[in-house]
């Protein structure tokens, strides 16, 4: 579904742990206001009230708090809150809406990395959130082996409860990404996230130009 809009884009930043989805999001919130736009700088999950507080569910506790099948529905009961209670009226206000963490956080990490399955997944987002879906998908990638090293450094050796999941699970992931991207190229684009952060933001821009013409 095409979310309504006046005449705002909607637009998510996606990856893995530590590739640098808060940094650019504030980053490329930060350039497309200093273009003249009136942008919200939400994320996931969270963005509102009820949201947030299915975060702390979520993020906090030990790591076999949840099944795979009740972590998937928290995060979609999250994201269905967020999208009718901050997403849709601002799109609806003709705004740009940059979110941090989308349903395709839920796709990779959940629905391919978790087991719980794609299809799973999206009916659930079609249940909870009329199956919204963003005008783009930027997916910061970074080697593994970097982005474990950022999130660790950031996070001085004390994940999150999803976070601190093994290797394995964050390739898994980061694998995920790839995949849709390759089968969903007009919606979701693979950004180079090394180096520093400036020249990643150009990269985040210009795969927006079309957006901004
Ligand atoms: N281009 C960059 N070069 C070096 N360090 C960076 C760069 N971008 C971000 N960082 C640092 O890497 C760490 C992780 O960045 P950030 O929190 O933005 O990642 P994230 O993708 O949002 O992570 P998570 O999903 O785990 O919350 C932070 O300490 C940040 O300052
Ligand atoms: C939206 C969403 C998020 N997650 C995971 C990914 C991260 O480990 C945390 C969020 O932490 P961040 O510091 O805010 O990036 O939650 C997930 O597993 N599924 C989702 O749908």
């Amino acid at each position: 579904m095409t979310l309504r809009r006046a005449q705002g884009c909607f637009i998510s930043l996606e990856g893995g742990e530590g590739v640098g989805k808060s940094t650019q999001a504030g980053r490329l919130t930060d350039a497309l206001r200093a273009r003249g736009l009136d942008v919200l700088l939400t994320r996931e999950p969270g963005g509102s009230p009820g949201a947030e507080a299915i975060r702390q569910l979520l993020l906090e506790g030990a790591g076999d708090r949840w099944t795979p099948g009740a972590e998937a529905l928290l995060f979609a009961a999250a994201r269905a809150d967020h999208v009718t209670k901050t997403i849709e009226p601002a799109l609806e206000a003709g705004r740009w809406v940059l979110c941090d963490r989308f349903l395709d956080s839920s796709r990779a990490y959940q629905g391919v990395a978790g087991e719980v399955g794609d299809a799973a997944i999206q009916n659930l987002h079609q249940i909870g959130s009329d199956g919204a879906l963003p005008d783009r998908t930027l997916v910061l990638m970074l080697s593994d082996e970097d982005a474990a090293a950022r999130a660790h450094a950031r996070d001085e050796g004390c994940p999150d409860r999803i976070g601190g999941r093994d290797a394995k699970f964050h390739a898994a992931v980061a694998q995920a990404f790839r995949d849709f991207a390759r089968d969903d190229p007009a919606r979701i684009r693979l950004i180079d996230a090394s180096g520093d952060e400036e020249a990643v933001t150009e990269r985040l821009l210009a795969a927006l130009s079309d957006l901004l013409s």
